[in-house]
């Protein structure tokens, strides 16, 4: 896209924003990727939305990987939400603006159609699986699940499928974002009637294989029953091997800090058009990132 039209989209974005914070509404969906299908149903036949949730600062290779993987596994009967939290459960807000990371996932839903073009050759390109661009205010997946459903964009049967990492996985699980109880009985609505995607991090942080593979089995095993978490949820979450990208452990961060200290690795963090987005814009200059 031409950077004329990428300001036009930004300032769009910049006003639907400002008039979604101060409304009372707790999810949206902004854009639709591609636009001319800019009808408010979902695909024909679509039985699953994937959701990725993040705070897309910026969106990066692992980010795509995450999306695409899940996509080329069901393409004719799932569609795919990125959905932008605009608070987030424990870090502030940083730079880039909000405008600017809708602007980098609209470029990242392009790029993950080109992506699939490619991976999925035998579908048509109007076949698609189209992609939303939406915001929510609620930091937590409980409540975001709830929103996405209590919105009526999307029909009720449709089952939500969060796409997350091994490290997010094992915060939904940590009792301390459930006050007054600190037990894990609220994710009962959540997992009983919807499914998480869960990207392993190749990351020495988070463990090997099979480290993270072990923490769901102790979950089937009923490890977690003393603080309410039930073994069959465990039935719910599907373990996905994730892998570094040219040999690098990807993440937004990274990738923020490459964008600061002009380091050409930059280039396979992110995808291509957001690499080109964040040095036009000038992205991450501040020491505040
Ligand atoms: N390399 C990765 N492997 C597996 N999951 C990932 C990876 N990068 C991000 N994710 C997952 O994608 C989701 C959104 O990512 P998020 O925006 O927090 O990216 P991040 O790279 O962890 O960000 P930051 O570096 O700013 O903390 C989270 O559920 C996170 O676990
Ligand atoms: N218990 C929970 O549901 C829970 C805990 C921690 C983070 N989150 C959310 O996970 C998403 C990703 O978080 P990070 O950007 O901190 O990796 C954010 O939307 C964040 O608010 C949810």
């Amino acid at each position: 896209m031409a950077n004329n039209s990428l300001n036009i989209l930004r300032s769009r974005y910049a006003s639907s924003l400002k008039e979604f914070i101060s409304s009372p509404r707790t999810f949206e969906i902004l854009d639709r990727v591609p636009t001319e299908s800019h009808e408010r149903r979902p695909a024909q036949n679509a039985r699953s939305l994937f959701i990725l949730d993040s705070s897309f600062n910026p969106p990066t290779a692992a980010h795509l990987e995450i999306a695409s993987t899940a996509l080329e596994e069901s393409p004719h009967s799932s569609r795919l939400l990125l959905l932008l939290a605009t608070q987030n459960a424990d870090k502030p807000s940083k730079p880039a603006s909000f405008e600017d990371r809708l602007v980098m996932m609209t470029l990242f839903a392009q790029e993950l159609r080109t992506h699939l073009q490619s991976s999925l050759p035998s579908i048509p390109t109007a076949d698609l699986p189209q992609v939303d661009i939406g915001v929510t205010k609620k930091p937590y997946f409980v409540d975001k699940a709830a929103a996405i459903e209590q919105s009526g964009e999307y029909p009720d049967d449709l089952e939500q499928v969060h796409l997350t990492g091994y490290d997010t996985l094992i915060r939904i699980f940590n009792p301390k974002y459930y006050p007054p109880t600190h037990t894990l009985q609220p994710l009962e609505p959540f997992l009983s009637r919807h499914r998480l995607r869960v990207t392993t991090r190749p990351d020495d942080e988070w463990g090997n294989l099979q480290e993270q593979e072990e923490y769901l089995r102790h979950l089937a095993q009923g490890g977690r029953e003393q603080e309410g978490g039930k073994r069959e949820w465990a039935e719910r979450i599907q373990l996905i091997p994730g892998r570094k990208i040219d040999d690098v452990p990807v993440s937004s961060t990274r990738a923020r800090n490459a964008a600061q200290s002009k380091d050409t690795l930059l280039h396979s963090l992110v995808p291509a058009a957001v690499s080109s987005y964040i040095m036009a814009q000038e992205l991450y200059q501040s020491n505040d990132i």
